[in-house]
C-alpha cells in the first residue's frame, strides 16, 4: 500500500524531531535541529542499475518500462526522464499526463536511486533548521514551503555564462538528481520553484508520483527557446501535498507593468488545509532580471500585490509568497511588498539576530563580469495569521567554495528557502 512521503521518509526528515518548538520570549541564540547530509554512499546492485538504467534510458528514450517491484520500478521512474527529449517532441509540451495513470514511489527509494547516478561527486552540503520563537503552541503538523529557483538546463548550458563552473556538473542527467535529492531531503509539503524547463518530463510525472498535485505556468517568451536543443520554455511552478491540501482555486498570472503585458509570471493558489480546514494563498513568481529594470519591477510587483489582494480578499485570506525578485532588498519592489496593506514579512530576516536583516545572499555565482553575491530570494507571509516555526539555514561561503555555485554539488545558482509555518489563533 502507499504511504505518505512523509511517514516513509521519517527516517531522513528533521521536521518531527522533538524539541523543535520552543516557547515564546526574547530571542533565543539559533539552535540547529538535526542534519540532513548523508554520504551518497550506493550499494553495487543501485549502481549497476542505475547505469543500466541510463543506459536504457539513451537508448530508448520513449519505451514504456514494465513495473517491477522497489528498485528496479524506480529506476524505470527515474530512467523515463533521463532522455529530456520528450518535451521537444510535443509541441502540445503544455498537455501533462494523466496522473491517474501514474503510480506511485516510495520517496526514500527514489532517493537512493538519485544518490546512485550521484556516486561519483562529492557528498550533499549539511544544512539545519534553525528553531524560531513562535506565538504560542500550534494544534496541526506545520506546513512546510520551499521557495527555489532550480536554474533552467537550457539557461545554465546556453546564457547564463557561469564561467567557473565546469560544463560537466551541469549534465542535467546529474544536476536533475541533485535537485530531486534536495527536494527530497526536505519533504517540503508545498514547491515553489522558478526556472523550470524540465516539467512534463520530469517533476510534474515524479512529484505527482510522490503526491504532489503540480502546476506550470510557462514565460511567454523563455529565453530557454533561443538555445539549441532547448526543452521547451521555462517558467514557475507550484507543487503542493495533495494529502495534505485540498485546491480551493488556481490563477495564473501574467504580470504587467505599466498595464503593458511583461514575460513574467506568477501562480497563486487559494489551498484549504485538510487537517485545520484553515484556507491560505500560496503564490509564486519570477520578476525580470537585470540592473536597469528596477522600475519594472517594481511595477511588475504592484501589479502581482493588487492581484492578491483580490484573491485573498483583502487580506481576509492568509498569504505566502515565494519568488525569485531579481531585487535586492534596497529596492522599491521590495519595499513595496515590506510595506503593503497585506501586512507581510520575509521569512528570512527572522534568521537574523535582531529580525531585521534580510541574508547576505541567496544566489552566488561567477560570471564574465566577476562575483554575483545577493540577496534576490524571498518568502514572504502574512505576519498576523502565521507564524515560522524553523528556516533551514543557508550554505556558509566555505561550503560554496571558491568557484560559487552551481557545482558538483549544487545544482543551482540560487539556494532553496525553506520554512515550517503554523496558523497562528484566530482572534
Ligand atoms: N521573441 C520575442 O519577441 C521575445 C523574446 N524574448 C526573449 O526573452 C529574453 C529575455 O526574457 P526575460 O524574461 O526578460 O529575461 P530576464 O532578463 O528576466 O532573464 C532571463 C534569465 O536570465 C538570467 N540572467 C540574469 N542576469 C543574467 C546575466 N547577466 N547573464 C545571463 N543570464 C542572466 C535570469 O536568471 P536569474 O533570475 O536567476 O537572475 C533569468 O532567468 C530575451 O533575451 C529574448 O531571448 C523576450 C521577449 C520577446
Ligand atoms: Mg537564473
Amino acid at each position: 500500500m502507499y504511504q505518505s512521503p512523509r511517514r516513509l521518509c521519517s527516517a531522513l526528515l528533521q521536521r518531527d524531531a522533538p524539541g523543535l518548538r520552543r516557547a515564546p520570549g526574547p530571542p533565543p541564540p539559533p539552535r540547529r535541529l538535526s542534519p540532513t547530509a548523508a554520504p551518497r554512499l550506493a550499494s553495487p546492485r543501485l549502481l549497476a542499475a542505475a547505469s543500466a538504467a541510463r543506459d536504457v534510458a539513451r537508448s530508448c528514450s520513449r519505451t514504456v518500462y514494465p513495473m517491477g517491484n522497489g528498485t528496479s520500478r524506480l529506476y524505470s521512474a527515474l530512467a523515463k526522464t533521463l532522455n529530456s527529449s520528450a518535451a521537444s517532441q510535443h509541441p502540445e509540451y503544455l498537455v501533462a499526463p494523466d496522473p491517474e495513470h501514474l503510480e506511485p514511489i516510495d520517496p526514500k527509494e527514489l532517493l537512493e536511486e538519485c544518490r546512485a547516478v550521484l556516486h561519483t561527486r562529492p557528498p550533499r552540503f549539511q544544512r539545519d533548521f534553525v528553531a524560531l520563537p513562535a506565538d504560542g503552541p500550534s494544534s496541526h503538523p506545520p506546513i512546510r514551503v520551499m521557495q527555489w529557483n532550480i536554474l533552467a538546463q537550457a539557461l545554465g548550458e546556453g546564457k547564463d555564462n557561469f564561467v567557473q563552473c565546469p560544463i560537466e556538473a551541469l549534465k542535467w542527467e546529474e544536476r536533475k538528481c541533485l535537485i530531486l535529492e534536495e527536494i527530497l531531503a526536505y519533504q517540503p509539503d508545498i514547491l515553489c520553484l522558478q526556472e523550470v524547463d524540465h516539467y512534463f518530463d520530469t517533476f510534474q510525472p515524479l512529484l505527482s508520483r510522490l503526491g504532489y498535485q503540480g502546476t506550470f505556468f510557462p514565460k511567454p517568451w523563455s529565453p530557454c527557446l533561443d538555445v539549441e536543443h532547448n526543452n521547451g520554455p521555462d517558467g514557475c511552478a507550484l507543487f503542493f501535498l495533495q494529502n495534505r491540501f485540498k485546491l480551493v482555486n488556481s490563477a495564473n498570472i501574467r504580470l504587467t507593468a505599466m498595464t503593458l503585458k511583461t514575460n513574467q509570471v506568477a501562480i497563486a493558489q487559494t489551498l484549504e488545509c485538510k487537517e485545520s480546514s484553515r484556507q491560505f494563498c500560496i503564490a509564486v513568481t519570477h520578476l525580470k532580471a537585470r540592473t536597469g529594470w528596477e522600475r519594472f519591477r517594481s511595477a511588475q510587483g504592484c501589479d502581482l500585490l493588487q492581484n492578491l489582494q483580490t484573491i485573498t480578499q483583502g487580506a481576509k485570506i492568509p498569504l505566502i509568497v515565494c519568488g525569485d525578485f531579481n531585487a535586492e532588498p534596497t529596492e522599491e519592489v521590495y519595499k513595496h511588498f515590506a510595506s503593503s496593506s497585506l501586512n507581510l514579512n520575509s521569512a528570512y530576516k527572522l534568521l537574523s539576530a535582531d529580525g531585521q536583516s534580510e541574508p547576505p545572499y541567496t544566489t552566488w555565482k561567477i560570471r564574465t563580469s566577476g562575483e554575483c553575491r545577493h540577496t534576490l530570494d524571498y518568502i514572504w507571509y502574512s505576519r498576523q495569521a502565521l507564524s515560522v516555526r524553523s528556516a533551514l539555514d543557508l550554505l556558509t561561503e566555505e561550503q560554496i567554495g571558491p568557484n560559487r555555485l552551481p557545482s558538483f554539488n549544487y545544482p543551482s545558482d540560487h539556494l532553496s528557502l525553506v520554512c515550517d509555518f503554523s496558523f497562528n489563533e484566530e482572534p
